[in-house]
């Protein structure tokens, strides 16, 4: 086991994964340097979710390897995982998963909570948030009262509340209107971006895909090429290669959930 260059935050080599016998990665391999928003792109059942909850540590490949920060994840227990999930990742699902009873601040707030974080730095941290996502007139309404996008920037900002070292995005503004969809990216990345926070982003979408700075593409499971993105506000993303890599062999191994 040989550790990985030291700039890139996270680095996983020839990830082989099947959900239940199906091959879904069979020998991706992919880096993420500091600080940089790298979209995960791909059409539907290519692998891009697999491949994040690999780099996350909520999957563990059934070959392969994944580093965080010249640490290797894949040979970690559950335990030291999920800790590193909680104290380092944030996780943002297609559909918001608030929780009814609280308020959006409260929702926010709730990861500072579990840190043992006090009241009222919470709050304070969660309204700041709330207002950097342009949500801040929403913070005391609960998450039945609030549109589908403002229900998304809740979770956008209970993600980045703990100013994770790395923010993963599944296809993080999929149920959302055209418009939503790119004011929430710009927001989300905007934020993420003046914070250092690097971006893990699944989108098969590749409008938003230009808000990275950086392409990889999956196709069935592999790897087939990396788009480096001409910047942020260029909004043009160039056609995807499709020269493929190598591929090997699929295993068997089962998927988990992640908490916030
Ligand atoms: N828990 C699971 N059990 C069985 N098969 C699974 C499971 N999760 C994913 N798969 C299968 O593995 C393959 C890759 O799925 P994955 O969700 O990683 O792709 P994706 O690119 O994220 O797709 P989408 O864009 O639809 O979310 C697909 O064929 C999918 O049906």
């Amino acid at each position: 086991m040989v550790a990985p260059p030291d700039n890139n935050v996270l680095w996983a080599r020839a990830l082989h994964v099947s959900h239940n016998g199906s091959p879904a990665l069979t020998g991706v391999s992919v880096e993420v340097r500091e600080g940089e928003i790298l979209a995960v792109g791909g059409p539907r059942g290519c692998g891009k979710t697999t491949l994040l909850q690999c780099l996350s540590g909520q999957l563990v490949p059934q070959q392969g390897e994944v580093w965080f920060n010249s640490t290797p994840v894949h040979t970690m227990g559950p335990l030291v995982r999920e800790r590193l999930r909680r104290d380092r990742f944030g996780w943002i699902d297609p559909e918001p998963a608030l929780v009814p009873e609280l308020t959006a601040w409260e929702n926010v707030a709730l990861p500072l909570m579990l840190r043992k974080v006090p009241n009222r730095p919470a709050r304070k941290a969660a309204s700041e948030w709330l207002e950097r996502l342009d949500i801040g007139a929403c913070a005391r309404k609960r998450p039945h009262a609030l549109l589908q996008a403002e229900r998304q920037r809740v979770a956008i900002a209970r993600a980045l509340v703990t100013e994770p070292t790395v923010l993963f995005a599944d296809e993080p503004t999929a149920p959302l209107h055209r418009a939503d969809r790119a004011q929430v990216l710009r927001t989300l990345t905007t934020a993420a971006r003046s914070h250092g926070i690097t971006v893990v982003l699944a989108t098969h979408d590749a409008e938003v895909a230009t808000l990275a700075d950086r392409t990889v593409q999956l196709l069935d499971g592999r790897r087939v090429n990396s788009l480096r993105m001409p910047g942020p506000s260029s909004g043009l993303l160039a056609a995807p290669a499709a020269a493929a890599t190598p591929a090997g062999p699929s295993a068997e191994g089962t998927a988990c959930s992640l908490s916030v």
